[in-house]
């Protein structure tokens, strides 16, 4: 898995336990498993569809980096489904996991559009073959 984002956990980041709120956390997991799907199938037009359970394992607090890591499950038809661990980047204690979360590929009318990847491609090898 790689861990490409890493978060530091601030002030207006916490809950009224003072740890991390876990729907801060939610959305940048969400916005991660955008960015990634975006680049993937190359299409700004990825929306979530799915999340499977979500384990809270441990708590972050102010102060902490913690780091988001994504991996491809599958790639579907029209869906790309990506793995999430949160943990925390000194220690690596794991935060949270996401089994599953299931994106989909739109077009421009917001239908589901087959996006015909089939495994995981690296930007720069992308650009090496455009040289
Ligand atoms: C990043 C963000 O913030 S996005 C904002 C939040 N998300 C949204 O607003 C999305 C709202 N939902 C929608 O617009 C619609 O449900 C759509 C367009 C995503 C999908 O519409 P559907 O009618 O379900 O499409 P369809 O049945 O063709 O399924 C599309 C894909 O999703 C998969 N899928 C559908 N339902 C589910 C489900 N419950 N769980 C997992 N995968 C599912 C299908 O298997 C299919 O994948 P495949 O083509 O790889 O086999």
């Amino acid at each position: 898995m790689n861990f490409h984002t890493r978060k530091w956990v601030k002030p207006e980041d916490l809950n009224s336990n003072n740890t991390l709120f876990g729907g801060r956390l939610l959305a940048w997991i969400d916005e991660e498993a955008a960015l990634y799907s975006i680049i993937q199938l190359e299409n700004a037009h990825v929306v979530t569809k799915y999340m499977s359970e979500i384990n809270f394992m441990s708590s972050a607090r102010q102060g902490d980096i913690i780091e988001i890591g994504i991996e491809v499950v599958k790639f579907g038809t029209t869906s790309i489904v990506l793995r999430s661990e949160v943990r925390n980047k000194m220690t690596h204690e794991m935060i949270l996991t996401v089994s599953n979360i299931t994106m989909v590929n739109l077009d421009e009318n917001g239908k589901p559009k087959p996006h015909h990847k089939k495994e995981v491609e690296y930007v720069k090898n992308r650009i090496n073959l455009k040289k």
